[in-house]
């Protein structure tokens, strides 16, 4: 049953999420929630001062000399944290065209007694104070700003789906991690495929709970693939964060909130407007972290019927892989661990050589 599929991703206005307007939208996240995967948010309580000063200071980290940038490079942090240098994320299989920065939610490194997988948290590496001074206050306050709004959405999905407001209270660690990218796509390089483009990100699906992308730039770029598998823009729209399910709350809900398959495209039309050339892109996800020991098993949330009946495709087409669904039957740490260690082979063949080779062998049960 392919029939109907979304063409549109819908736009949400947080200034309704108190009463009186509650319901109309309370109803529209329920929609975008079941048969879409994405929506934007208008009036996100983020201060335009700290998105500003955030978006001026990450631009500086990108003008850093190379050297600069190498002295965080990724591969040094066994808690995949720091800079990725171009083509070092892989995602489909193919290596992405992006330049990137991650941090987290600043929390110590794990304990040697604790399970492996526990070191996708440890310590930021920030750079240098001296090189752009206010930088690392300024990521602070935005990741503490969006944490703040990601954590009324957990909230507002359960009555969405007509559960009781504390259902996923269970889900989340104190304090939880969430994480911060900061992404740049250079223009693509020569000729790039007319149908996809070059990649800038392949098709994938996120794993956390929520994905709060803020789009830096005016570029298009960033594609949906709706439930028939064709691919909608999802361009920037001024005043506007893009909100995209993972496939931790997915599988939460046992599929009812779906996890959509996402790309970024680089065509070299999407780099110029009418005035000439756009530069690189920027974009900013934050992805909202759950409890690494929780298993999608050891949740059963009872659904309503009336709920369930809203989803309205049995059948999916998705670009993304596949291996994360399978890993999932583990713990979400476990997943996380797997998915960190093959997008990031650098850095998994430096710290979890064995955890890596048996990971690209396709071995699911090594963390027994
Ligand atoms: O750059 C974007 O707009 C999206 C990035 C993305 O999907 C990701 O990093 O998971
Ligand atoms: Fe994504």
């Amino acid at each position: 049953m392919l029939s109907s599929s979304f063409t549109t991703i819908p736009v949400l206005d947080f200034s309704q999420a108190s009463s009186p307007s509650k319901p109309a939208f309370l109803a529209s996240l329920r929609e975008a929630l079941v048969n879409v995967g994405f929506f934007y948010l208008r009036n996100a309580p983020i201060s335009v001062q700290t998105q500003e000063r955030f978006i001026e200071k990450a631009l500086c980290l990108f003008e850093l000399p190379l050297e600069k940038k190498l002295e965080i490079e990724m591969v040094n942090s066994p808690h995949f944290l720091g800079y990725s240098r171009l083509g070092a994320e892989i995602t489909a299989l193919k290596p992405d065209h992006r330049e990137q920065f991650d941090f987290a939610t600043e929390l110590p490194a794990p304990g040697p007694k604790e399970p492996l997988y526990r070191n996708v948290v440890g310590p930021n590496q920030w750079p240098d104070e001296t090189a752009i001074p206010g930088f690392r206050e300024s990521v602070d306050k935005y990741l503490s700003e969006v944490s703040s709004l990601a954590e009324l959405f957990p909230g507002f999905i359960a009555e969405a789906l007509d559960l009781p407001s504390t259902t996923f209270n269970q889900v989340f660690d104190t304090p939880q991690q969430h994480k911060l990218k900061l992404i740049k796509y250079p223009p693509p390089p020569g000729a790039s495929n007319k149908e996809s483009g070059f990649q800038g990100v392949g098709p994938h699906k996120d794993s956390g709970f929520l994905t709060f992308l803020l789009q830096g730039t005016s570029h298009y770029g960033l594609e949906v693939q709706n439930k028939t598998g064709t691919w909608i823009p999802a361009p920037p729209l001024p005043g506007t964060l893009v909100i995209n399910i993972g496939r931790s709350l997915e599988a939460l809900t046992g599929g009812i909130c779906t996890a959509t398959t996402h790309r970024v495209s680089l065509r070299p039309e999407n780099f110029q407007s009418s005035i000439g050339p756009l530069g690189p892109r920027f974009s900013f996800p934050v992805f909202q972290g759950v409890s690494l020991d929780l298993s999608a098993d050891k949740i059963s949330l009872k659904i309503p019927a009336h709920i369930c009946t809203l989803v309205k495709n049995d059948k999916v087409k998705s670009d993304a892989e596949g291996t994360f669904n399978e890993i999932f039957r583990g713990s979400i740490g476990e997943g996380t661990f797997i998915a960190r260690v093959t997008s990031h082979q650098d850095v998994g063949q430096r710290w979890y050589p064995e955890v890596l080779a048996k990971a690209l062998k396709g071995q699911k049960d090594f963390l027994t």
